[in-house]
């Protein structure tokens, strides 16, 4: 049967949950029907919610008691697209009472309509060159106010450093001192230059409807990949995006916003929902989260989720995780033992911050990111590697 089976957690003070878990089933779907003649009964019963199971935790929170409810919803009640099934399956509920929509689950030929990444993982290695290690990205930092000249000595710099990606931050809008198409020709010859294979996310913003136009003129400017704030624009947008044949590039989901849609610790979605799973059917090839030991920390079970949804083997292509957001090289050994190989390591600060400029912030975590995968210590490779000794002193080890 073709359905959506949504997975929720349920707050009541009197454990009341069978009837909760009907009244949601019932209530966004065909809504009350008790009245109606028995043939109109019949032809409405397909369209019902279906509750599938209700598991207390045994947990007792300041919500009242908590239980996990699963119901399934017939495909027949929407169309095949993230609006729809997010308004039929948390619609009028996200706004009532408290309850956390924690899961979805697509039958096969629902999934089969989302695109999921274009790249993947391998596709990802292939156009970046960068075989058996996590990869490494770093972030334009303190460029609002700054020209393309300010802008170029950053890149240079990153590239020296060893940077795989190379990205606008998410704040980084259209201006007139870095424009969009300027930003992209400067960071594409700069990598032409430099004889990197390294890829330039610039950061696609705007209006709506101007976004598919800018991605497609981008493309003959030379872009090789996009930033996206998808949750200011919606997860549909993102896949209109990913979808249209004229913007072959990689894109990558950045999670600003989102945590007004996942934070809440018994309200919204949770975060490996939407930054692991959603953003993946949707085509994101890269999903950003807040690390769980970084300035923006996550809950490191969610952290540890979303990546998990990213990589998790299905019809689509893995997502690159991307934990962020404080990062620094005395991390990469957990960051490597929590993310594993597939995964991003992604600096700002701690690229840009380093003593010895954004080349030596990038080479500390080259030198780091060697040592993990070649089993040593970080304070033993220090030993042989500069960057990385004055990194470790600066930043320390570990979380
Ligand atoms: C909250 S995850 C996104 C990380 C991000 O956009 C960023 O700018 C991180 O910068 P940092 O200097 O903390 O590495
Ligand atoms: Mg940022």
């Amino acid at each position: 049967m073709s359905e959506v089976i949504a997975k929720y957690r349920l707050f009541d003070r009197n454990g009341n949950f069978e009837k909760k878990a009907e009244g949601i089933a019932l209530g966004l779907t065909i809504g009350s029907w008790t009245d109606l003649p028995h043939l109109e009964q019949e032809q409405l019963r397909k369209h019902k919610g279906r509750v599938v199971a209700i598991q207390e935790t045994g947990r007792e929170t300041a919500e009242g008691r908590e239980a996990d409810v699963t119901i399934a919803y017939p495909s027949s009640n929407f169309s095949a697209d993230l609006p729809a099934i997010l308004v039929t399956v948390f619609g009028k509920l996200s706004l009532d009472g408290v309850i956390r929509l924690m899961n979805l689950d697509f039958s096969n030929d629902l999934a089969k309509r989302f695109p999921g990444p274009r790249f993947g993982v391998k596709g990802i290695r292939e156009l970046t060159g960068a075989y058996g290690r996590p990869l490494l990205m770093s972030i334009f930092k303190g460029v609002i106010g700054r020209d393309l000249s300010y802008l170029e000595k950053q890149l240079r710099a990153q590239l020296e450093g060893g940077i795989d990606i190379v990205k606008d931050d998410e704040i980084l809008f259209e201006n007139r001192l870095t424009p969009f198409e300027e930003r992209l020709k400067l960071g594409q010859q700069v990598i032409a230059e430099s004889g990197k294979k390294a890829l330039y996310a610039v950061n696609l913003t705007g209006r709506t409807s101007e976004l598919k136009e800018k991605a497609r003129r981008g493309i003959e400017l030379g872009a090789t990949a996009y930033l996206f704030n998808v949750f200011a624009y919606g997860l549909d947008v993102l896949q209109e995006l990913t979808e249209d044949r004229d913007i072959p590039v990689p894109i990558m989901a950045h999670p600003a916003v989102s945590g007004a849609f996942t934070s809440a610790p018994h309200h919204g979605f949770s975060t490996e929902l939407m930054l692991g799973k959603l953003v993946r059917m949707a085509g994101a090839d890269f999903t950003l989260f807040p690390s769980p030991y970084g300035s923006v920390a996550l809950e490191r079970n969610a952290a540890l989720k979303t990546a998990e949804m990213a990589l998790e083997e299905n019809m689509y292509k893995p997502t690159f995780p991307v934990p962020s957001a404080g990062i620094h090289p005395g991390l990469v050994p957990v960051l490597y033992e929590d993310f594993g190989i597939d995964s991003i390591i992604n600096a700002g600060g701690g690229v840009h911050g380093h003593p010895n400029g954004a080349a030596g912030g990038g080479r500390a975590f080259r030198q780091a990111i060697d040592a993990v995968i070649t089993g040593r210590t970080l304070e033993e490779a220090a030993k042989q590697h500069e960057d990385l000794r004055v990194a470790l002193e600066m930043w320390g080890t570990g979380k």
